[in-house]
């Protein structure tokens, strides 16, 4: 566990293979993880569609990462309380919601960008429909 082992390509290749086994394992197991997932694809799509300017399709990018991330964090802590401790306890329901505010913010922040960002286009495009 404590040895100090050497870089290689194996090393590397073998950390990006237990980082996408963990990725496989939130989309299967979590509900929320799918419907972040599957929200981030949407608006990467509508970025597209919508051909948003680079450094908003950074801000999305950035938005849809910071939210996965978080519910990966959320999701490995999840995992961890119910390993140590699978009987109801205060500590750990502390430690739950805490875990579940920080994808609860992630969220909140990637819907206001999403919201800055999409509304002037979505209005162009009504207005475009609504004009005669
Ligand atoms: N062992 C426990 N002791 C005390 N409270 C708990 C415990 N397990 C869960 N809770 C409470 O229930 C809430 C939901 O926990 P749970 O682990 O079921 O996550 P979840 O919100 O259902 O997420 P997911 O659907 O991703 O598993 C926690 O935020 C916490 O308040």
């Amino acid at each position: 566990m404590n040895k100090k082992s050497k870089f290689s390509i194996k090393t590397l290749l073998n950390s990006f293979k237990h980082a996408l086994r963990g990725v496989k394992i939130a989309v299967k197991e979590e509900d929320n993880a799918k419907i972040h997932l599957g929200i981030g694809i949407i608006m990467y799509v509508l970025s597209a569609v919508l051909k948003l300017k680079k450094m908003e399709i950074v801000a999305v990018l950035f938005s849809i990462g910071f939210v996965v991330v978080a519910e990966l964090f959320n999701s490995a802590i999840e995992n961890l309380c119910d390993f140590v401790q699978p009987n109801h306890h205060k500590q750990i329901k502390k430690i739950k919601d805490i875990s579940a505010a920080a994808v609860l913010i992630s969220a909140i922040t990637a819907f206001i960008i999403g919201v800055l960002i999409y509304t002037d286009y979505l209005m162009n495009i009504a207005s475009r429909f609504l004009t005669p």
